[in-house]
């Protein structure tokens, strides 16, 4: 359909103009740029609905005829003096909702060129925001006539010539008199869910977006005109790429999916059907990851890590964490890779990554010199914590690059990852939930030594999971049975495509629950959208303060509150220091999720009861020192156990006392050792012990078996 700008204003001059003065007198231009809502004009003029398709095919051929439009409305409006003129001059137009353009990234070919699309992606690389030359002032320099003309296309050098009849000399650009846009250069790749086969590499397209604010990171949707640039001098072969003035942060997936949950009164019968089943958790928790057979109480965390806690902001507009990090520590080939991986592939945000092949910078965020067509070649390419903000991020093999541990700790407590590099200085939001995985220190546990001396993971770090589950692969002639029987099962059902006993649906009192279902579920409970004052704050943009969700009741509170002081008791005198606020914390937050996940108004005793259960769980089996048979809280968190502190007391007593007495000031290790036996201190311990005393410089040996204090 050629276009003809004349016919466009005839048919349509009269409609535009009557809008764009309601829009204009409702919202001052932002940046110069009028967003023109194709979708709201048409709600207006259902008759003139060819606009829509005429813009879609003509992107650039129609700027000019609404440019003149809205110019005559404002000029309407508030009259025209040099700075009005000047400030018109400077417009430009931004399409918004246009009709019947959705792309997926792997759909914009050649086909599309010069149309105007609408696709939505995940940003993974990002460019400094730079000045374009949006509008040049042309100025005529033998008979000084000026002329603006729109800069459609950045890689065509900007010419005009005079349009005076006596001159048609080429004019020359007054820069200085010339209107600029932030420009910044985006690199934005298609999301898994979009994909038709998520194992396929996902396609990304580059986005020229104009008056940008500097976007770094996230889900966007992006409106756009696909435009080509040439890649070789001698051939022509074109880069494809989106030149955009509308690009929206997409709304987190959850609260997309839960507006089509609460549309859809069934669904929302059944959910709430199955919240009102007794042991539901335990149901859908088992079914999360169907292909591994038990580790009841780790698929039930996980289960409740998706569902989260509640969202809480402190007066000045921070959030309290609500994700629960959890941290897998288990026997080779007992199923943890599997189990993240099948929780990366639930929602979209939820992303996986091994430290076996990702750096740290690839887990939280990168700036690197990369080539860009603007700006100085610094972008910022977002990491898998980034990338999975309001989901979780899943991280195999946490301890094979204690590099790698370093970048994740300010990430899983601040939630932001914060880059300053390269002239860029921004803060990524990172707010999601950490499940990672690794192997004891020597490949497989050590029954002989406590769990927190084969973990290798810092202390610092340890202390950020609410929940450390040390699995163990002891050999057990029954589960070992029931294990091989799933695993048969899993793999006759693969292969026939008969999905009936391990993979297949199941039914809890007549409702058949899928996958499908337990995601609506999980996003129904993670959103409070149970609640039914909530369903009306997620028809639109959502503001998450106005969200309702279950409080503590009377009795959760005083039922957290007594366990932590009780525990904490525990910690006086000499005793081992059992728990800290972290794990107060942790208790609040497992309660409140394991509340939302039954559907409940109020966070109940049975749910602090249930979140206590599962924390006792995972001290006993991690911060549980057999030698005193009390819980030290150090020794979970990666720190050395009260037991331990006071034996490495004793040991540098006796190094004292023996190096005093000795003629060389030297105290000899057969020595420390017949001293030690006297406070029931075995050898092997005094020789681990005099092994951190000398890594921490706490002792020193000038000569084999021989030690001093420093
Ligand atoms: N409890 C289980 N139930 C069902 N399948 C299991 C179980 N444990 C292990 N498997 C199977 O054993 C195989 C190994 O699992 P996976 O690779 O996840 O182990 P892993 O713990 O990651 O091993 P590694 O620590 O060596 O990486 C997978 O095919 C998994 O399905």
């Amino acid at each position: 359909m050629e276009f003809d700008e004349e016919v466009f204003l005839t048919l349509y001059g009269d409609k535009l103009k009557k809008y764009m003065k309601d829009q204009i007198s409702q919202k001052m231009v932002k940046n110069n740029v009028f967003e023109f809502d194709i979708g709201e004009f048409l709600k207006n003029y259902s008759d003139s609905c060819d606009i829509n398709d005429q813009i879609i095919e003509n992107p650039k051929l129609v700027e000019d005829p609404l440019l003149y439009v809205f110019k005559e409305s404002y000029i309407d409006l508030f009259g025209e003096d040099e700075h009005v003129k000047k400030e018109l001059e400077k417009t430009q137009i931004a399409f918004k909702n246009p009709l019947g353009c959705d792309k997926k990234i792997d759909e914009i070919t050649s086909s599309e060129m010069n149309r105007l699309v609408k696709f939505e992606g995940n940003i993974i690389k990002a460019a400094k925001v730079c000045a374009l030359l949006k509008k040049a002032c042309f100025v005529c320099r033998a008979c000084g006539e000026i002329s603006y003309k729109t800069i459609h296309d950045y890689f065509e050098q900007p010419r005009s010539y005079c349009k005076n009849q006596n001159c048609r000399s080429e004019m020359s650009i007054d820069y200085d008199s010339s209107a600029y846009v932030n420009i910044q250069e985006l690199e934005i790749q298609q999301p898994i869910d979009l994909m038709r086969n998520p194992d396929d590499p996902p396609r990304s397209i580059r986005v020229f977006l104009e008056n940008s604010d500097g976007i770094y990171s996230g889900r966007v949707d992006v409106v756009g005109t696909v435009m080509k640039k040439l890649t070789r001098p001698n051939m022509p072969v074109f880069e494809i790429y989106a030149k955009s003035n509308h690009v929206k942060l997409g709304e987190s997936f959850q609260k997309i999916e839960v507006k089509d949950i609460i549309n859809n009164y069934d669904l929302i019968n059944t959910l709430d059907e199955l919240g009102k089943k007794e042991n539901i958790i335990d149901i859908l928790s088992n079914y999360l990851i169907p292909q591994i057979k038990g580790y009841d109480l780790v698929k039930k965390s996980i289960f409740l890590q998706q569902v989260k806690a509640c969202t809480k902001f402190l007066p000045d507009g921070s959030e309290l964490r609500k994700d629960s990090h959890i941290l897998l520590i288990t026997d080779p080939g007992i199923g943890k890779s599997t189990m993240l991986r099948k929780i990366s592939r639930l929602f979209p945000q939820n992303s996986y990554a091994s430290v076996t092949t990702a750096t740290g910078g690839g887990l939280t965020a990168n700036v690197v010199r990369e080539a860009t067509e603007i700006g100085d070649g610094w972008v910022v390419k977002p990491g898998v914590f980034v990338r999975a903000n309001e989901g979780t991020a899943c991280i195999d093999e946490l301890t094979v690059d204690k590099n790698v541990m370093k970048y994740i700790l300010e990430a899983m407590e601040s939630q932001t990852i914060h880059v300053n590099k390269g002239g860029i200085n921004v803060k990524l939001p990172a707010r999601c939930a950490v499940l990672a995985a690794c192997n004891p220190k020597r490949g497989r546990f050590d029954r002989n030594m406590g769990v927190v001396e084969q973990i290798g993971i810092p202390a610092p770090l340890l202390s950020r999971f609410d929940l450390i589950f040390p699995l163990k692969d002891s050999p057990d002639r029954r589960r070992d049975a029931e294990i091989a029987e799933h695993i048969l099962d899993t793999h006759v059902e693969t292969a026939t495509k008969n999905y009936s006993k391990v993979l297949g649906s199941i039914k809890v009192d007549g409702i058949t629950v899928d996958e499908n279902l337990i995601k609506n579920y999980i996003i129904y409970a993670r959103t409070c959208a149970y609640f039914d004052e909530n369903h009306h704050l997620y028809a639109g943009e959502v503001d998450e303060r106005k969200i309702k969700s279950p409080p503590l009741s009377k009795g959760a509170k005083k039922l957290i509150r007594d366990y932590y002081v009780d525990m904490r008791k525990l910690g006086e005198g000499n005793n081992p220091v059992p728990v800290t606020a972290r794990q107060l914390e942790a208790a609040i937050r497992i309660s409140e999720m394991h509340a939302k996940a039954r559907l409940s108004r109020k966070v109940e005793e049975k749910d602090a009861k249930i979140a206590i259960d599962i924390i006792e769980e995972c001290l006993r089996q991690v911060a549980y020192d057999p030698e005193t048979g009390k819980f030290d809280i150090d020794k979970g968190m990666g720190e050395i156990p009260k037991s331990k502190v006071d034996k490495m007391d004793k040991i540098v007593d006796i190094i004292r006392e023996l190096s005093v007495l000795s003629s060389n000031g030297l105290a000899d290790e057969c020595d420390i050792v017949e001293k030690a036996s006297e406070f029931q201190i075995s050898e092997k311990d005094v020789s681990d012990m005099l092994s951190k005393l000398k890594k921490s410089a706490d002792v020193f040996s000038p000569k084999y078996g021989y030690y001093r204090l420093t």
